[in-house]
């Protein structure tokens, strides 16, 4: 008779896609953050966004100086495309430790206002990305009103991420918080220069979520829940090992006024629990022993960046995280306020 393991230990994990924001609600996410991951890519849309190797270093430098003490943690930082970002700035972005630039197709999500308008405007800087070895990151779904919300991922490889690929073949890609079966059958299917970032909430959950004995404003996250069998598909595709599969929470911190409005703000706050609810999705799934390779190995690997060399240990331990933590003067609501979590990460 096989027993439910008590605990696990893995190589400590990274997350790569999180939103960390600014000014006084570092002190909340980072140190979030810093309690289980040992890096993160760092999300650049600010109000005005990261744009230039300046800015980025100068977000970089307030991260750092909000990681709590005795706790190391290292913020991988990122630029914002935008119809001007220049291609001379993609090579000062190298030189400045920049890893990554983030595509948002202008209007897909929150803070994208000053995305790109057309992808075929950025070919240079794509280039300049290419040549330099920066990655491309994409929130990956199409915009205007006439696609449907729920098809919008589902458009965007067709209309967007194959002609990339086609044009450059050797920029690397991230297909950031994936949420269809077609968007981890594209991934899985295409070649060693693309891989994905899967949330907590998108192996956890489904669109009832959202709609469940009302409409629950802390489940809305974009690109949206979808259906039960893009779920299935996504924990499929997380627990199978496969290296283009990794972690990227897209803890996404709004004021809980902000969410709970008639206009609620798209983002979900996972990083307080991040890692224990990867560890229960991937338990639900009886998959435990892939977690590590998701969390801790292959997003590095991706990345070329070295594995990290400490571990943390996970236990079967229900805990209830607060009902909010400070978010600057406003309140932060966390995913799943107030429920109770089986597993939890040892000090
Ligand atoms: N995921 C979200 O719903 N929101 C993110 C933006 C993003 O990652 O698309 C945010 O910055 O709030
Ligand atoms: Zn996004
Ligand atoms: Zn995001």
């Amino acid at each position: 008779m096989s027993t439910a393991p008590s605990s696990i230990s893995i190589l400590r994990p990274d997350d790569w896609h999180i939103h960390l924001r600014d000014d006084a609600a570092l002190a909340t996410t980072v140190a979030h953050a810093a309690r289980q991951f040992a890096r993160a890519i760092v999300m650049p849309n600010l109000k005005p966004p990261v744009t230039t190797a300046e800015l980025a270093q100068a977000y970089k430098a307030r991260i750092v100086a909000a990681i709590p003490q005795g706790l190391r943690f290292e913020p991988l930082m990122t630029l914002y495309l935008t119809d001007k970002l220049a291609p001379e700035e993609i090579v000062r972005a190298k030189a400045a430790g920049v890893v990554a630039c983030k595509l948002y197709p202008a209007g897909a999500t929150t803070n994208s206002d000053h995305g790109v308008t057309d992808i075929r405007k950025i070919y240079p800087t794509l280039e300049a990305m290419q040549r330099e070895g920066l990655l491309l990151l994409v929130h990956g779904e199409v915009t205007g009103s006439e696609v449907d919300l729920f098809d919008r991922e589902a458009a965007f490889i067709d209309q967007h991420m194959v002609p990339l690929r086609r044009d450059f073949p050797e920029l690397k890609i991230v297909f950031e918080h994936i949420t269809t079966r077609e968007a981890a059958q594209y991934v899985t299917e295409t070649d060693r220069f693309v891989g994905a970032t899967i949330t907590p909430q998108h192996l956890l959950f489904n669109r009832n979520a959202i709609f469940t004995g009302g409409i629950r404003p802390h489940y809305y996250c974009l690109p949206v829940l979808k259906r039960e069998e893009h779920r299935l598909a996504l924990v499929q595709a997380a627990t199978s090992g496969n290296p283009k599969f990794f972690l990227g929470t897209d803890s996404a911190p709004h004021a809980a006024q902000l969410k709970e409005h008639a206009t609620g703000c798209a983002g979900c706050y996972s990083a307080h629990a991040a890692i224990e609810m990867y560890a229960e999705a991937f338990d639900k799934a009886g998959a435990l022993d892939k977690l590590e390779g998701f969390a801790s190995l292959h997003g590095a690997d991706f990345y070329n960046l070295p594995r990290n060399t400490d571990r943390i240990t996970l236990v079967r331990e229900s805990w209830t995280p607060p009902e909010s933590y400070p978010f600057g003067q406003a309140d932060l609501k966390p995913l799943r306020s107030g429920e109770a979590l089986p597993w939890k990460l040892a000090d």
